[in-house]
């Protein structure tokens, strides 16, 4: 049977990257999409705007929806402090199961509890089953149409406190309209806008960040 996209891009990644250095992952990741074939991961230029914004945040607790292969949980992941955690959904088990072993090759296993399900079914199972009290940054990246179910879920399992800062990829290409409404409209959110451009691609894209506050 052919090999997927995804289990080329990790093979790639397995025979040309570091083990153990994230950097090299992300990079060589970021090398295959760009020059052999091209795939969802948030890529370099977005990237840089989610490492500012988990710098500043410098989350204990970070939530991402949408794993794919594990470029931005590994991207996320590195910049993480001792002890801090990423949970990471994923519901395609294919995607999944690449995206563990991107994980793992990079060697940040120990920063990333990979959760199979769709959000809907994850997120009211974070305080009790994953022991999550309050998040501290949340990187949507799913369907698109889920961004605002899911950020109104959040709300409503009381997993966001004053300062919670949710990101949001692709808010222009494929685009997020409803979350871009609802996040801007809601006097519960402080919200930026950054513009950039969709990944290895020279169409115009942007990340939302939406600041919970209370
Ligand atoms: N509820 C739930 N819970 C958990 C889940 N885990 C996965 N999923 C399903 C998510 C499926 C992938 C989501 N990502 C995208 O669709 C995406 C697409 C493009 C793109 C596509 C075609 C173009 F021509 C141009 C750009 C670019 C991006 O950067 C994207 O992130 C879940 N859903
Ligand atoms: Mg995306």
């Amino acid at each position: 049977m052919n090999q997927s996209k995804e289990q080329r891009i990790l093979n790639f990644v397995l025979q040309n990257a570091v083990r153990g250095d994230p950097r090299s992952v992300v990079d060589t990741i970021d090398k295959y999409c760009s020059q052999k074939e091209w795939a969802m991961n948030v890529g370099n230029e977005k990237g840089l705007i989610l490492d500012k914004t988990v710098e500043e945040v410098n989350p204990s607790v970070a939530l991402e929806l949408g794993s794919y292969c594990g470029y931005s949980a590994v991207r996320i992941a590195r910049l993480l402090k001792a002890g801090a955690r990423l949970l990471t959904v994923e519901f395609n088990p294919e995607f999944a199961a690449i995206a563990r072993q991107m994980i793992e090759f990079a060697g940040v296993q120990d920063k990333v509890k990979l959760l199979e399900g769709p959000s809907q079914e994850i997120i009211p199972q974070l305080k009790k089953k994953y022991e999550v009290d309050t998040l501290d940054f949340v990187f949507l990246d799913h369907w698109k149409d889920r961004y605002t179910p899911d950020t109104i879920l959040l709300q409503e399992c009381n997993l966001l406190r004053k300062g919670s800062v949710l990101l949001a990829d692709n808010v222009i290409f494929p685009g997020a309209p409803d979350f871009l409404t609802y996040v801007r409209e809601s006097p519960h959110f402080q919200c930026t806008n950054y513009p950039s451009h969709l990944e290895y691609m020279q169409v115009e894209d942007a990340m939302e960040k939406a600041v919970f506050l209370g």
